[in-house]
C-alpha cells in the first residue's frame, strides 16, 4: 500500500472533536484531509487552519469548516507532510512551496505530527534541495548572499517562469552538500536581508508518522 496514504490516514486517528486543526500542504497530507472530509460528514467538529491556497480549496471542497489564521492565537494540533526527516525530528519543507505559511502555522501549533513514507526519513538532511523563499526584488543579489553559506541556489521555475508563492515571493532550491547544523543554517538564512522564510523546520515537530512499503506505520515520538 501506498505509504502517503498509510501515514496520512494514520494521523488523524489523533484528532479529536473540538480541535483547531492546522492543514498542511502536499500529497501526503492529502489523504488526511481527505478522511478529515469524510469524518465531518459524519459529525466529527473541527475547524481547519489551511497552508496554502491549494489546501484551503481542497478543504472546501469537502465541506470541512476553516477558520482564518488572523482570528486565533493557537492551533490545537497541526498534521503536514515533509520533504525529509532527520532522527532529531529537523525537517525539510517547502517542496511544494507553501513553506511560510506552513512555518507560521506549526509556530503557534501545541503539537504537530508530520507525515511522510519511509523514503523520507534519513540520517542526514540536505540531499533534497532546501527551499528558501525570497522577496522578487534584487533576487540575484540574494541569491550571491544565500550561496556565500556553502549551496548552490537555483531560482525554481514552473512553466519556463519563476515559481510565484501564494505570497507573491520566490524561491530558491539550494543544493548542500550535507546539513550538519540545521538549527545553526536556519537563523543564518534567515538573517540574509530578502529572505523571506526557509524551509528548514526545528522544533517545530513532535510526532512523524512514516508509512512503510511493506503496509506498516512507524510512529515516533521526540
Ligand atoms: O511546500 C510543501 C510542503 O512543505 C509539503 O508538505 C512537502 O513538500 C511534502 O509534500 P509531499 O507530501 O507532497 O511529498
Amino acid at each position: 500500500m501506498d505509504g502517503k496514504k498509510l501515514a496520512g490516514e494514520k494521523a488523524v486517528e489523533s484528532v479529536k472533536d473540538g480541535m483547531i486543526l492546522g492543514l498542511g500542504t502536499g500529497s501526503t497530507v492529502y489523504w488526511s484531509i481527505l478522511k478529515l472530509g469524510e469524518l465531518v460528514k459524519k459529525g466529527l467538529d473541527i475547524k481547519g487552519v489551511p497552508t496554502s491556497k491549494s489546501t484551503e480549496k481542497l478543504a472546501k471542497e469537502l465541506g470541512i469548516p476553516l477558520v482564518s489564521f488572523s482570528s486565533i492565537n493557537q492551533i490545537d494540533l497541526t498534521i503536514d507532510g515533509a520533504d525529509e526527516v532527520n532522527p532529531n525530528f529537523e525537517l525539510i519543507k517547502g517542496g511544494g512551496g507553501a513553506l511560510l505559511r506552513e512555518k507560521m502555522v506549526a509556530s503557534i501549533s501545541k503539537s504537530s505530527i508530520i507525515v511522510i513514507d519511509e523514503t523520507k526519513y534519513v540520517p542526514n538532511l540536505g540531499e533534497f534541495p532546501l527551499p528558501v523563499e525570497i522577496v522578487q526584488f534584487g533576487w540575484e543579489v540574494t541569491s550571491k548572499q544565500i550561496s556565500t553559506l556553502g549551496c548552490k541556489p537555483e531560482l525554481r521555475t514552473k512553466n519556463n517562469s519563476p515559481f510565484v508563492t501564494d505570497n507573491g515571493n520566490y524561491i530558491f532550491d539550494c543544493y548542500f552538500e550535507k546539513i550538519d547544523d540545521a538549527v545553526k543554517l536556519n537563523t543564518r538564512l534567515n538573517m540574509i536581508p530578502g529572505v523571506v522564510e526557509n524551509g528548514l523546520f526545528v522544533h517545530l515537530a513532535d510526532t512523524i508518522v512514516v508509512g512503510k512499503r511493506d503496509s506498516s506505520v512507524d510512529i515516533l515520538y521526540k
